[in-house]
């Protein structure tokens, strides 16, 4: 527990002084707690399914508030996850969820001390990764995090794309399930992928549920979750759950697929299903919020013009220990810098660490020698995962060669084949 002495600062719009108290969430305080969440998101109560997830999912002792008297004026928390890195390790990360702070409060530093606080915490638990995705993109980049992923959004025009489809999709028996009875086979799918895909979380106990999420009063004119089942030789290898809006236009049926989720273990699999849910009877359009930016489906279609497609950052992602993030990856090539990495928030991490690795493994050690690279955690964070290249950062001026050679070589190394992705928010 720590107190916070503030006033505004200059632009700020309110003039007492305020004595502040962050702290860990007790149990009972939950209900208050989250209201004061919902309220900074526009006040619009979540349905009650929603709020009682999220309720159970709550790690009470990694939540944590600041209390202005009796009144709850900040909130911060983070789930406890592991999450998949080049190579296909697992790694420790924290993921920062659940921040708000009442907007009379707002600007004063709040925020800005719930980060110091949570950071500390992360590294005490010896997490080498914290990751977010952010109600607003130009919050978190003061606090080390950079965009690691980003998912493209698609809007298929599905009455005028045709697919190429592989030898053998015909093979592929398709069922419906209701979604809450088909949930172990999804998750048996989902765990076989997690390691195979940067940024992807391996299930923890509970999260299950938010794919099936489905509160009726949530649904604004669209039918109920369903699931599909793709099968081969009666082993479940892949699975979309949709729901269907109905719409009439002045043609006739003009209904759209809203997709939440598709899986499969191999192309056949993942034809058979983008075949059924791009033909959907009376629909015109399948939209998706969230699919990788190597999405397969955009090279099995016939005009991907005709796929509406829109790219948005998805997960942000800081190192909080650079030594471990960077040596918990593998790399695409072989790679021997040193970094000089710039770290205001978190000084632990300022200066000079030489990075060896190569696809097999990697170690990263404190070192006096002398610079390569000149960059901030928050690069470093924004290239862990592959997505974002190193050398696009340096074009943009973010990251400073001091060794001819060194970009091309750490570029090429921190690159992943397969596009990071974080299939959900949390
Ligand atoms: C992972 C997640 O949960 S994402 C959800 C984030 N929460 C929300 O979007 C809910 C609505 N917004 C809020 O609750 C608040 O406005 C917050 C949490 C975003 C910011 O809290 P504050 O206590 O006002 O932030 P704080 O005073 O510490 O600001 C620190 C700096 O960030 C800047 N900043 C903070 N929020 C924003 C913003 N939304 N847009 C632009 N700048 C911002 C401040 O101007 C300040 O800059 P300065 O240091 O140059 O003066």
């Amino acid at each position: 527990m720590f107190e916070i002495q503030s006033r505004p600062r200059a632009g700020g719009c309110y003039a007492w002084r305020m004595t502040t108290q962050v702290r860990t969430l007790r149990a009972a305080e939950w209900d208050g707690w989250y209201a004061t969440l919902e309220r900074a998101f526009g006040g619009a109560a979540e349905s009650p399914e929603e709020r009682g997830l999220y309720r159970d999912l709550t790690e009470v002792d990694r939540s944590f508030g600041v209390w202005d008297g009796s009144e709850v004026v900040g909130t911060a928390g983070a789930f406890t996850f592991w999450m998949a890195v080049p190579g296909g390790a697992l790694l420790p990360a924290a993921g920062v969820t659940m921040v708000s702070v009442q907007s009379t409060h707002r600007r004063r530093g709040l925020l800005t001390e719930m980060m110091r606080h949570q950071l500390t915490d992360v590294r005490r638990r010896a997490e080498p990764l914290a990751v977010l995705t952010a109600s607003e993109p130009v919050i978190y980049g003061r606090f080390g995090y950079g965009v690691a992923t980003r998912q493209a959004q698609l809007r298929v025009e599905t009455k005028r794309v045709a697919l190429t489809l592989p030898d053998g999709t015909d093979d592929v028996r398709l069922r419906i399930v209701p979604p809450a009875e088909a949930v172990a086979a999804c998750e048996r799918v989902y765990a076989r992928l997690v390691a195979g895909r940067p940024g992807m979380l391996a299930r923890q106990p509970g999260w299950e549920r938010l794919p099936v999420l489905d509160p009726p009063g949530d649904r604004a004119g669209t039918g109920e979750l369903l699931c599909v089942l793709a099968e081969v030789a009666g082993e479940v290898r892949g699975y979309a759950r949709y729901a269907v809006k109905a719409e009439w236009g002045d043609g006739g049926p003009d209904g759209t697929v809203q997709l939440r989720d598709i899986e499969a273990l191999d192309p056949v699999v993942r034809a058979a299903l983008w075949r059924y849910l791009l033909s959907v009877d009376l629909t015109s359009t399948l939209v998706s919020h969230n699919r990788p930016v190597d999405e397969p489906l955009l090279h099995m279609v016939s005009d991907v013009r005709r796929c509406g497609v829109r790219l948005r950052e998805g997960l942000f992602l800081r190192p909080v220990e650079v030594g471990a993030a960077l040596a918990g990856r593998t790399y695409a090539a072989p790679v021997d810098v040193v970094l000089d990495v710039r770290d205001a928030f978190c000084p632990w991490n300022e200066g000079r660490w030489r990075l060896s690795g190569d696809a097999k493994g990697a170690s990263c050690e404190r070192t006096t020698d002398r610079p390569d690279l000149a960059l901030s955690v928050r690069e470093l964070g924004a290239a862990y995962l592959g997505d974002t290249r190193l050398s696009a950062l340096a074009a943009a001026g973010r990251v400073r060669e001091l060794r001819p050679g060194a970009l091309a070589e750490a570029s090429e190394a921190f690159g992943s084949d397969v596009a990071p992705w974080l299939p959900h928010g949390f």
